[in-house]
């Protein structure tokens, strides 16, 4: 559960039904007097999300009897990942998002624009009712220029809209039919949990496509080989787990180093969601890892690295020879951020590389390094943080933010770590 999401506490249903009354006949007070609403009845289940856009973000919402009911907190937490990652990586103001499968709610869209004023979409589906009733979704909340639908071919290209449009793309996204067959959808755990009213939530075209999710998603990526930085991260939500190593193979296959894997849990529900991305810029770990230990040996490598000096007295101490060493690294340039928490104040340095000077090749050469042009994307950027913890060492965190070659991070981390332990020695405090 994302830790932005308001609805990890069940709402008051009395008080959601006083805001949306035809939420109304659904609620009743159960044995321990709580309100509640029956989670296995579908119109219940629609008058709950219906009222929830409705009060929490001011959207007119209709969903029709015979297609998906979309979750709103299990909605959210794809959009509140979204967030991260463009917050994290994209510089412009405004912000260009794809929903591939938008559906008859066009929830995605909906909710997003709503958070976010500068963003805007493309929407596709390839069902005529769900496209029809997305269209009207959005002209009831008047975002007809900001949420633009594209009525797709089953057989066209996925990303079609990305070839035939002028303007890069900040992010795509996708909730895509999970399953390969009918048999696929009443062996899923799932369903078997929930009985069979789950299936009928959602329509045949919506739950089920040929080769299932990991098919569709392998698609995707196959179409963003030719794409690449047309958009900067290709993303995809995957509701089975065991799909996410086949995707993580492909990107192995391709050399794609800079991916991110999450989970989205809410209730009984756990979904997953990867991103790719043909740019330089790193994700943190916060957002490009989870700790499943199942999952752990296909995660993205570690773009947050701790590096610990137990002898520092402070983290004072070990900023000042951080300082230090800074200076001497040649093609550096470097920038500080103070920043307040409520554990206390702490300085993040911001490292920009033009070329790499550090290396024990260009150290042994004597060699001035390869240096890039000012205009040129540096040959790396990062983040760097002295913390200190009560009973902890005092460490250095390094954070990737941007650069091709992961080993031009990781040998920089490396330099300035031996060169602080010296610098520390010099001081006295090492
Ligand atoms: C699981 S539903 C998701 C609907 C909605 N985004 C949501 O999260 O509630 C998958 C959607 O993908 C659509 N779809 C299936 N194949 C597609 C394709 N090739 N291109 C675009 N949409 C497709 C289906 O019609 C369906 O609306």
């Amino acid at each position: 559960m994302h830790p932005r999401n308001p609805y990890n506490e069940p709402p008051d249903f009395t008080d959601l039904a006083r805001h949306y009354p035809p939420l109304r006949p659904h609620v009743f007070i159960n044995h321990t007097g709580s309100s509640a609403i029956n989670f296995k009845s579908l119109p219940a289940q629609r008058r709950l999300t219906e009222a929830l856009c409705h009060r929490d973000y001011g959207l007119s919402l209709t969903l029709p009897d015979d297609r998906l009911c979309p979750p709103v907190p299990n909605r959210l937490n794809y959009i509140l990942w979204l967030q991260d990652i463009v917050i994290s990586t994209c510089g412009s103001s405004t912000v260009r998002g794809f929903d591939i499968g938008t559906g008859a709610s066009a929830i995605y869209p909906l909710l997003a624009c709503r958070l976010e004023p500068t963003w805007s979409f493309i929407a596709t589906d390839i069902d005529d009712r769900s496209i029809q009733l997305a269209k009207q979704n959005i002209a009831q909340n008047s975002m007809e220029g900001r949420i633009v639908i594209e009525h797709m071919r089953a057989d066209d290209a996925i990303l079609q809209p990305l070839h035939t449009s002028q303007m890069n793309f900040d992010f795509v996204m996708c909730n895509p039919p999970f399953y390969s067959s009918a048999e696929d959808v009443s062996r899923s755990a799932e369903f078997k949990e929930l009985g069979p009213n789950a299936i009928c939530s959602g329509a045949e075209v919506e739950m089920i496509t040929p080769g299932g999710e990991t098919s569709f998603v392998a698609r995707i990526f196959s179409e963003s080989l030719q794409l690449r930085t047309k958009c900067r991260w290709y993303t995809s939500m995957l509701g089975k787990m065991s799909s996410i190593p086949d995707v993580v193979c492909l990107f192995r296959e391709h050399n794609v180093d800079n991916y991110a894997i999450t989970e989205f849990v809410q209730g009984q529900t756990r979904r997953w969601a990867i991103g790719w991305s043909f740019q330089d810029a790193r994700l943190p770990d916060t957002i490009a890892r989870i700790s499943n230990p199942a999952l752990q040996n296909i995660m993205p490598s570690r773009n947050t690295l701790h590096h610990s000096f137990p002898d520092a007295r402070s983290a004072y101490i070990l900023e000042s020879a951080l300082r230090n060493v800074l200076t001497i690294v040649d093609s550096l340039s470097v920038t500080s951020m103070a920043s307040a928490t409520p554990e206390g104040s702490s300085t993040t340095m911001l490292v920009h590389a033009r070329g790499n000077t550090w290396s024990r090749a260009a150290r042994r050469k004597r060699l001035p390094a390869a240096v890039s042009a000012d205009q040129e994307p540096p040959v790396l950027r990062c983040s760097i943080e002295c913390c200190s913890k009560v009973d902890t060492p005092c460490e250095i965190i390094f954070t990737w933010l941007e650069g091709k070659d992961r080993s031009v991070f990781e040998s920089f981390t490396s330099h300035v770590s031996r060169k602080v332990i010296s610098a520390l020695q010099e001081l006295g405090d090492g």
